[in-house]
């Protein structure tokens, strides 16, 4: 059975609660960073165009449930998605005491729901008080749907009408397109810090595609396990055989070239060398620009992209090259690219692709936990929501 989708559904005149993943960055009361508030517009703006009395709900960070505090109020979010929508969105705190009153035509946002005890244990009582609120729940919190969750999990259960809303739905499609039959070849990238926290997509990515490009200190572990030299590198020594069997399951590049410095700051001495000739009192910050060429050449010629994690240090200038060249190559290609992660979309922002990248998840462990294989429970719940 497949999951019943928001467009099946008429929202006219109904108490629609819709699920979104209003996770965002926030500093001294504004929201830095809105790309998973945009994300959600179109699924709202579908909503009222129906005329749906919408109530909307998410958590941020992690607080102590039982205990609201005022730096994870989705206070700023209120106001944020009020001046995109350009409407007032009511922040509601006490719906659990208190049904909310929405108008058709009306948005509010429930308070964090993190705030309540047993949202984190998919507690019963909590997922039917959800769903008593509404006449049909939408899931389209794409970015915690690895969450099996009181609102992301049970009140599928309880509520009258379960649905995925369009975000999740085409979270999904994308994801799909680029796993289930992707266009030949498909390169995947994976960088970031360590292997260890990726290895589950490692293998599963080694099962798929036709060339795996690894960067950041993921790679330092692929070429101390090629027998270099990797100096005061970032690596992980007890990886170093399981980089070994990954490399002899699927092609993967080594670097040919090597930016190094003696530090880790934005003072440091940014210096190229040739992968076998690094010093013991060096560490590998990014690729060299050889080596992001043959990178960027790969890229280029992809018909599947899948990128999770930067080459290199790219938040500091001078070790931010690798990056920038793989986030160009990828903007250049033709291919069907989707990325996905917090360190990611933050290195497309800074680079400007932006608009040039086929598809970008706004999950993090969601996209991660797809990418390995892994059933997404919110995703499950509908399923069964459905039969
Ligand atoms: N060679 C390197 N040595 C040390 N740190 C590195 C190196 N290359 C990249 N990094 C750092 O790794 C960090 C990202 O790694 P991390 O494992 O946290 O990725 P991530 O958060 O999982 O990525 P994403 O959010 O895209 O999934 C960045 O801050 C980057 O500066
Ligand atoms: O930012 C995320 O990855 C999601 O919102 C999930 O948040 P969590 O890891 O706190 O569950």
């Amino acid at each position: 059975m497949t999951v019943r989708k928001m467009s099946e559904l008429n929202l006219a005149g109904q108490r629609v609660l819709i699920r979104q993943d209003f996770n965002v960055p926030i500093k001294d009361g504004k929201v830095t960073s809105d790309a998973r508030i945009r994300a959600s517009l179109p699924t709202i703006r579908t909503a009222l165009e129906q005329n749906a009395r919408i109530m909307l709900m998410s958590h941020l960070g992690r607080p102590t449930e039982g205990e609201p505090n005022d730096e994870e109020s989705l206070a700023p979010v209120a106001n944020h998605l009020g001046e995109l929508l350009g409407m007032t969105v009511r922040l509601e705190r006490d719906y659990l005491e208190q049904d909310p009153e929405v108008k058709e035509g009306e948005v509010v946002l429930l308070e964090n729901v993190r705030f309540n005890k047993g949202e984190k244990k998919d507690d019963e009582s909590l997922a039917r008080k959800y769903a008593s609120l509404c006449d049909i729940y939408v899931m389209d919190a794409f970015g915690t749907s690895h969450r099996a969750e009181a609102s992301t999990h049970g009140v599928a259960r309880f509520a009258p009408d379960a649905c995925a809303g369009p975000l999740l739905s085409s979270e999904l499609d994308a994801l799909e397109k680029a796993l289930a039959n992707p266009k030949r070849p498909m390169v995947a990238i994976v960088g970031g810090s360590k292997v260890s926290t990726k290895l589950e997509v490692l293998n599963a990515l080694s099962e798929k595609c036709d060339q795996l490009i690894v960067g950041g200190g993921i790679a330092n572990t692929f070429i101390a396990a090629a027998g270099y030299n990797v100096g005061k590198s970032l690596y992980e020594a007890d990886l170093v055989d399981q980089a070994k069997a990954l490399m002899d399951k699927v092609n993967v590049p080594l670097p040919i070239d090597v930016v190094v410095a003696t530090e880790f700051s934005d003072k440091a001495e940014a210096v190229t060398r040739n992968v076998d000739e690094v010093r013991d009192d060096e560490m590998i910050l990014d690729v060299g620009p050889q080596t992001a060429q043959t990178y960027a050449d790969a890229l280029r010629e992809a018909g599947t992209i899948l990128w999770n994690g930067p080459a290199g240090v790219f938040e500091i200038e001078q070790f931010s090259a690798g990056t920038r060249a793989m986030a160009n190559a990828i903007a250049d290609s033709n291919g069907f690219s989707i990325a996905g992660g917090g360190d990611t979309l933050a290195a497309i922002d800074q680079f400007g692709v932006t608009d040039r990248i086929s598809y970008i998840s706004t999950g993090g462990g969601a996209f991660l936990e797809y990418v390995e294989g892994k059933t997404l429970p919110a995703v499950s719940a509908l399923r069964d929501a459905a039969k």
